[in-house]
C-alpha cells in the first residue's frame, strides 16, 4: 500500500504528539516521586479530606497523592506556604469548567486559564464594589421583601433553613444583578428551581469522558439547560425594557449617577441611574465575548455561583445563631444599640456591628462551602523557597476545612464556634485596630452607643480561606459580607432564631467532631417574632 506525503505528515504529527504526552507523563512521575506522601490512593476511603489529614500528619505540610497513573494531586496545609502558592498559581483545573460549560454554555469568567478571566474579574470587582457603595436602598428593599415572604411562610411553623437560605440568596443575587424589577418578575420562582436543578446534574453528565449523546436522560437535561437559557434572556429583556437607556448607554457610562427619572421620545419612563448601570454591567460583561462564548453564560455562572455560596453561608449563620443563643442575644443587643443612633438604617451601619460581622466570618470559617481549593499549573512548574517543586500538570489542592479547623492555626478551640476570635477589645489593645474595609474604626467604637469591640481583618490569618486566596480569589467577598450581615441585622431585629426542638441540627452540633460540621443535614429552625 502506498502512503503519500500527506499521510506521512499526519502520522509523524500524531507520533510526535504521543511522544510529547509520554515525556510529560515521565516528567510528572519523576518530579512527583520527589514529593513526600503515599505513592497511590488505592486504599482511598470515602472522604478525601480524612485521607489528606492522615497523610499530612505522617508526611508534613506538602503531600502527594496519585489519584490515577496520570493524575497527581499535591496537597498543601501550611497557611504561609498556601498564601505564597496561591499568589503564584493562576490556572485552575479544567474539569469544573467542563461541568459548568455543559450546564450554562461556554464562558470565560470562571475559565481555567487565568489569561481569559483577568479582564472580566476586574470588571466584576469594580461593579460589585461600586454597586455595594451606591445601591444601599436595594439591599434594604431585598431584605424587606424577604422578611415579608418569611412572614407568610412562617405561619406554617418551622422552616427548612436550607430552603429559606436559598430563597434569600436568590433574591439577593437576582435583584443585585438585574435590578429591583427582578423582585416582581413572575418567573423568578421557576428560574430559581431550574438554575439549581441544572447545576446539580451538571457534574454527573460532565463525568462522562465522551458526552453520552445516546442517553435519553442527557437530552432531557439539555432541554432543561435550554429552558434556563431562555429564561435568562427573558429577564435580560425585562431588564432592557425597564431600562430604555440601554441603546445610548455609551453616553452615560459611569458618568452620571443621578437617580432622576427621565422620559424618552416615546414617552416611556427610563430607569434610574442605578438601573442603567445594571444594564450596562451585563452589556459590558458580555462585551467582546469570543465566538465560543454565549452571551448569557457568564451571567448564569455568576448568578449560580453567588446563589450557591450565599445560600450556604446564610444557612450556616442561621444554624450557628440557633445553636448559640448567648451569642445571638449579644448580636441582637449590638444591632439595637447601633440602630438606636440612626434615625434611618443604612447598609453601612453593619460596620458598626463587629460581633455580627465576626459571626459571619466564624460561620464561614467553621463550615466552608467547598472542601478543596484547587489550582493546576498548566504550563510551568511551581518552585518554592523550601525547595519543593510542584510539576506542571499536577493538581494543587488546599484542604480548606482542615486548614480552617487546625489547632495550630486557630488555637485549642479551633473546632468551636467562637466569633470573638475575630475581635479585639479596643480599650485593652488599641494598636490592633486595622484599617481594612471590614474593620470598624477605633475612634467610632469608643463613642457612647457603639460597641467597644473592634473587628480584626480576617484575611490577616493566612488560614482564613472561605473565599480562597491569591490571584484567583473570590471577587465577591466584600459584597457578600456586607449583604449577608445587613440581612441578619434586619432579620435579628425582628426575629429570634431558634432550633426546632428535637431537630437533627441540635444533635449534630452538640458534637465536637468538626467533620460532622461540614455535612449538616437540612436543619429545621423557627423564627420567633420579637413583638410577641
Ligand atoms: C458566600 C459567598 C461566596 C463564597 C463563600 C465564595 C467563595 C469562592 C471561592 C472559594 C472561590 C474560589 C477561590 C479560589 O480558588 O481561590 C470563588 C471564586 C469566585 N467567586 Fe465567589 N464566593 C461567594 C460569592 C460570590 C459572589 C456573590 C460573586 C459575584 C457576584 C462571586 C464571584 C466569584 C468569581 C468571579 C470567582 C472566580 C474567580 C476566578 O476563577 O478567577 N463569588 N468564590
Amino acid at each position: 500500500m502506498e502512503i503519500n506525503a500527506f499521510q506521512w505528515v499526519v502520522l509523524i504529527a500524531i507520533y510526535a504528539l504521543l511522544l510529547k504526552k509520554f515525556f510529560k507523563l515521565l516528567r510528572l512521575w519523576y518530579k512527583g516521586s520527589k514529593i513526600p506522601g503515599s505513592s497511590a490512593c488505592s486504599h482511598c476511603p470515602k472522604n478525601l479530606t480524612e485521607l489528606l489529614s492522615e497523610e499530612h500528619k505522617k508526611y508534613g505540610s506538602i503531600v502527594k497523592l496519585w489519584l490515577g497513573p496520570t493524575q497527581l494531586l499535591v496537597s498543601v496545609n501550611d497557611p504561609v506556604l498556601i498564601r505564597a502558592i496561591l499568589e503564584k498559581a493562576e490556572d485552575k483545573l479544567p474539569f469544573t469548567g467542563k461541568a459548568f460549560r455543559l450546564a450554562f454554555g461556554p464562558s470565560n469568567l470562571f475559565a481555567s486559564s487565568s489569561e481569559k478571566v483577568r479582564k472580566r474579574r476586574e470588571l466584576l470587582t469594580t461593579e460589585l464594589n461600586e454597586r455595594l457603595l451606591e445601591n444601599n436602598y436595594l439591599i434594604t428593599k431585598v431584605v424587606d421583601i424577604i422578611m415579608d415572604k418569611l412572614e407568610n411562610i412562617k405561619a406554617r411553623g418551622s422552616l427548612d433553613s436550607r430552603l429559606v437560605s436559598q430563597h434569600m440568596a436568590f433574591s439577593i443575587m437576582g435583584s443585585s444583578f438585574f435590578g429591583d424589577g427582578f423582585l416582581t418578575w413572575p418567573k423568578a420562582a421557576i428560574y430559581e428551581e431550574l438554575l439549581m436543578l441544572t447545576a446539580k446534574d451538571a457534574c454527573f453528565w460532565a463525568s462522562y469522558n465522551v458526552t453520552p449523546f445516546w442517553k435519553q436522560g442527557f437530552w432531557k437535561y439539555q432541554c432543561l439547560c435550554k429552558r434556563l437559557k431562555c429564561l435568562t434572556q427573558d429577564i435580560l429583556q425585562h431588564c432592557k425594557k425597564n431600562c430604555k437607556l440601554f441603546h445610548h448607554i455609551d453616553q452615560n457610562v459611569y458618568g452620571e449617577k443621578s437617580n432622576i427619572k427621565t422620559v424618552t421620545a416615546d414617552g416611556a419612563q427610563c430607569c434610574s441611574g442605578a438601573d442603567s448601570r445594571d444594564c450596562f454591567f451585563f452589556h459590558k460583561l458580555n462585551d467582546n465575548h469570543t465566538a465560543t462564548e454565549e452571551p448569557s453564560s457568564n451571567i448564569m455562572r455568576v448568578i449560580f455561583h453567588g446563589c450557591q455560596q450565599i445560600e450556604a453561608l446564610i444557612a450556616n449563620v442561621l444554624t450557628m445563631l440557633a445553636m448559640h443563643p448567648e451569642i445571638q442575644d449579644k448580636v441582637y443587643s449590638e444591632i439595637t444599640m447601633a440602630m438606636k443612633q440612626q434615625s434611618k438604617y443604612e447598609e453601612q451601619d453593619v460596620y458598626r456591628m463587629p460581633l455580627l460581622l465576626a459571626t459571619v466570618f466564624e460561620s464561614a470559617r467553621l463550615m466552608p462551602s467547598g472542601s478543596l481549593l484547587q489550582r493546576c499549573p498548566l504550563k510551568h512548574d511551581l518552585s518554592f523557597e523550601n525547595g519543593v517543586t510542584i510539576p506542571a500538570g499536577a493538581i494543587l489542592a488546599v484542604p480548606v476545612n482542615l486548614v480552617q479547623t487546625d489547632d495550630s492555626n486557630w488555637g485549642s478551640d479551633a473546632t468551636d464556634f467562637n466569633p470573638y476570635r475575630f475581635l479585639s477589645n479596643v480599650r485593652k489593645e488599641p494598636d490592633v485596630v486595622i484599617d481594612v474595609p471590614f474593620t470598624g474604626s477605633g475612634e467610632e467604637s469608643t463613642k457612647p452607643g457603639f460597641s467597644s469591640l473592634v473587628l480584626k481583618d480576617p484575611n490577616e490569618n493566612a488560614a482564613f480561606l472561605p473565599f480562597g486566596s491569591g490571584r484567583r480569589t473570590c471577587v465577591g467577598q466584600k459584597f457578600v459580607v456586607q449583604v449577608v450581615a445587613s440581612l441578619f441585622a434586619s432579620l435579628l431585629k425582628k426575629y429570634e432564631i431558634r432550633p426546632n426542638s428535637g431537630s437533627e441540627v441540635e444533635v449534630k452540633l452538640s458534637s465536637k467532631n468538626h467533620h460532622l460540621l461540614q455535612h449538616l443535614p437540612c436543619s429545621s429552625i423557627v423564627f420567633v417574632s420579637r413583638d410577641s
